[in-house]
């Protein structure tokens, strides 16, 4: 198996399995390309094809401008690799390099919606290498270079921003360095430091730490006050082993010779090397108040961990999403491309690089709303030694970084395209990502900072203990597998899942100690209908959902999942024997539907059959309390195939009642209807109706009737390439979720997680 030792394996969120199963599961990849016109006539053919496609060949060879109008060039950038320096691993080759490659360019398209395709181009030549690519420049807007090893990159970097006419961006040269220097910022500002007087060494003379030590000189660091060191130590002047004009240029007058030398007195330390190049001792050599930024991928130089054992007055970052202080450059490239791309920039300057620093900065200054507050966990972080830079899922980053490279790039005359109104230019930037669409991500950090006890009931399914697994990991908390101790060993083993882990829990049901408590509790709820005594022994025995539902009405865990080997109702019947609904509530069943960056939820996909008025308006009450809870303000359109009476019929006269029965019932949320899906979801549709209370497109859909909920979220699912969560039971007085049959471990720790998450505390 690839990769890395046991404790490594430990203190890793995700194991090795899971990474490749990740990778290897439905199309193998992580990227696909889907076309934005309809292809479906042979009218839609001869226009996207010959002969209506040599309109607008014949266009851009006049005017090449309109190549912006007419193709993809405008929104798509190359993310290109040679494979010599992936990230902290080395020169693994391009084919190697792909799995990092395809994760940038589905990066770009996640935070900053900038398509991308990844090339792999397989020499070390730079000559060729650089052949290979200038002759790219009509296909893209932009080119993003990634892990290719320095020296080269510098070379190779520098002739390509003089061959091509578009922006060339080593991003492991200036995304890192502008997301380090925004860090740096405010750790100075934090610990009273000027940039002036600071001591800084960096470890690593490559292609991150050269950028780096060029910005932040460039932002007023004294160059005698920088120390940079590689492999064989400090950089000095008059240095000849292993020396290139890169590192010459930072080489400095002095006797240090080691890393150990260099970093005694240092009030500040870049890794930008391999992991574990920094000891205890050097960190504790350190100034009062050092700064730390371990930024080595995949794993740091020093953990913070380990910092914290020697010294409580450190400011930490890594490169890392599972600690604080995330230095990577993720922050940065999908940004700053899409404020160059929006300008058809000719290259990415400095000012651009400049802005881009100072505008992360000041975002981790700012008050943090509460729309963005989930991102963090529901936390608001304070500007402070623990948050010195946004985290990659804050939605400000979209409207902050790209108006601010923008504007650079309108001010210093690269733009070939003016945006005279930035105000708008930011809110359309906010537009294009729908928050919503990070919920799952917060969700899973918010459980992360308050770790559940989650059951999953069919402890012997391999799927099963895959999600348990990948559930602890995760550090989400203690995930209880019931079923057969050497059953659950030896399926494991065939496996190769490794369940001696810290998390996992093994419980038999059969020896359980609680097993008289349970089966006390689920008499007394089941004796008056027509249950004896020994059905309920039976029923905590022998059947795991009886015998998990019990575990968690009577405390001795927080939440539950099961589903994998038994259909819906069934599942639900036996859980329902054993937990109420929540006083007042009712239980409904809601799916969060993922598509293009937008999120829907659709209620209700699981309990009710042909809902009443009464019951619809229910449903939506029970919708909108979960959208709240999931983090953003509900829009609920009350759906029907006719909209506001027309055409009329019995099942909209319902969806009609249901909307007065809310208005009567005065809820604290928006909602209208009855209305058709395209109104409820496309603002252009819904003006027609100006009437129509709700304020922007619905996003709670309570459907009409199960049927209607159940195709609509299916269809979405296997044409509309969302992604399906749920159905989500809501209204429980305990928090169960059911998996539908045959789910995968990736659906199923979803479920967990939003099981865990919706039992509170
Ligand atoms: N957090 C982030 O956003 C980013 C982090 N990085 C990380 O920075 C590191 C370097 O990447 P990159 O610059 O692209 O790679 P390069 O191959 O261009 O440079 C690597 C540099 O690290 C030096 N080095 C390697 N091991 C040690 C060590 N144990 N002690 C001192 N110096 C060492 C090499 O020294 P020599 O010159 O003597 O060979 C070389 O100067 C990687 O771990 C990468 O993951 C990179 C980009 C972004
Ligand atoms: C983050 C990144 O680009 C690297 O480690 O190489
Ligand atoms: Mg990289």
């Amino acid at each position: 198996m690839p990769g890395t030792d046991k404790s490594d394996r430990q203190k890793a969120s995700v194991t090795d399995i899971e990474a490749l199963d990740f990778h290897s599961s439905g199309r193998p990849g992580k990227l696909e390309i889907t076309p934005t016109k309809p292809m479906a006539t042979q009218r839609d053919l001869s226009l996207a094809y010959s002969p209506g496609v040599a309109v607008p060949v014949k266009a851009i060879a006049e005017d090449p401008s309109t190549a912006y109008d007419y193709t993809t060039r405008g929104n798509m950038v190359a993310v290109i690799s040679n494979g010599t320096a992936i990230l902290g691993l080395g020169n693994l080759g391009a084919l190697a390099s792909k799995p990092v490659m395809e994760g940038k360019s589905v990066l770009f398209k996640r935070f900053a919606d900038v398509d991308s395709i990844d090339l792999e181009v397989d020499t070390e030549n730079v000559d060729e290498f650089i052949n290979c690519v200038r002759y790219l420049g009509p296909s893209f807007g932009g080119i993003n270079l990634e892990d290719i090893k320095a020296p080269d990159c510098f070379i190779i970097e520098s002739r390509l921003r003089e061959l091509m006419d578009i922006p060339v961006f080593h991003d492991d040269q200036h995304g890192t360095a502008i997301i380090a220097a925004a860090g740096l910022i405010n750790a100075l500002a934090l610990t009273g430091r000027d940039f002036k007087t600071t001591k800084l060494v960096c470890n690593g003379a490559g292609a991150a730490a050269i950028a780096c030590i060029e910005l932040i000189k460039a932002m007023g660091f004294a160059p005698d006050n920088v120390i940079l060191c590689d492999t064989k130590g400090v950089i000095y002047q008059g240095r000849e082993d292993g020396m290139n004009q890169w590192k010459s240029a930072h080489a400095v007058k002095t006797d240090r010779r080691s890393l150990a030398e260099a970093m005694a007195g240092a009030d500040v330390v870049f890794g930008l090397s391999a992991k574990g190049a920094f000891s205890e001792e050097m960190i504790r050599s350190m100034a009062p108040r050092p700064i730390i930024f371990a930024m080595a991928n995949p794993d740091p130089e020093i953990t913070p961990e380990e910092v914290a054992r020697i010294r409580d007055d450190a400011i930490v970052a890594t490169g890392r999403s599972d600690y604080p202080n995330q230095v990577n450059n993720v922050l940065g490239f999908p940004y700053i491309f899409r404020g160059a791309l929006d300008v058809r920039a000719s290259t990415i300057n400095d000012a651009m690089k400049i802005a881009a620093a100072e505008a992360l900065a000041h975002l981790a200054k700012e008050d943090v709303p509460d729309d963005v507050a989930a991102a963090y966990q529901g936390v608001r972080p304070r500007f402070g030694a623990q948050y010195i830079i946004p985290v990659p899922f804050d939605p400000r980053l979209i409207s902050a970084i790209p108006v601010a490279v923008a504007k650079a790039a309108m001010e210093t005359g690269v733009a070939r395209k003016d945006i005279p109104d930035l105000d708008a230019y930011a809110r359309d930037l906010k537009a294009r990502r729908d928050p919503i669409a990070s919920t799952l991500q917060q969700i899973y950090a918010r459980v992360r900072r308050q770790p559940k006890r989650v059951v999953f009931a069919e402890g012997e399914e391999e799927q099963m203990m895959r999600a348990a697994v990948s559930y602890a990991n995760q550090q989400l908390g203690t995930a209880i597998l019931v079923g057969r101790d050497d059953r659950m060993r030896e399926i494991a083993e065939r496996a190769g899942i490794d369940l001696d882990r810290p998390g996992i829990q093994l419980l038999n049901a059969r020896i359980s100690t609680r097993n008289d408590a349970y089966i006390d509790y689920l008499y007394a709820r089941i004796q008056r209908k027509g249950f004896l005594y020994r059905d309920a022994q039976r029923m905590i025995h022998n059947d795991r959902n009886h015998f998990a539902a019990c575990m968690v009405a009577l405390g001795d865990a927080d939440a539950m999942v099961t589903g994998l080997t038994r259909n819906y109702s069934t599942a639900l019947e036996d859980v329902r024997r054993c937990i109420d609904p929540k006083p007042g509530h009712r239980v409904i069943g809601a799916s969060l539907a993922l598509c293009r960056g937008r999120a829907v939820l659709v209620a209700d996909t699981a309990v009710h059959d042909m809902p009443s008025s009464e019951e619809l308006a229910d449903i939506a009450e029970e919708a909108a309390g979960l959208a709240r809870r999931l983090g953003y303000e509900p829009r609920v359109a009350m759906l029907a195939y006719s909209t506001f009476g027309h055409p009329s019929g019995e099942r909209s006269e319902r969806v009609r009642e249901a909307v007065k029965i809310l208005d009567r019932r005065r809820v604290d949320f928006e909602y209208d209807g009855e209305m058709a899906a395209d109104v409820a979801l496309n603002p252009r549709i819904m003006e027609q109706y100006p009437f129509c209370r709700l304020s922007g497109p619905g996003n709670v859909l309570v459907m009409p009737a199960f049927h209607s909920a159940s195709i609509s979220t299916k269809m979405l699912q296997e044409l509309g390439g969302s992604t399906v969560i749920g159905p989500l039971l809501v209204g429980l007085d305990k928090s169960v979720q059911i998996v539908s049959m045959g789910a995968k471990d990736s659906d199923i720790v979803n479920m967990a997680t939003l099981a865990a998450y919706n039992s509170g505390g």
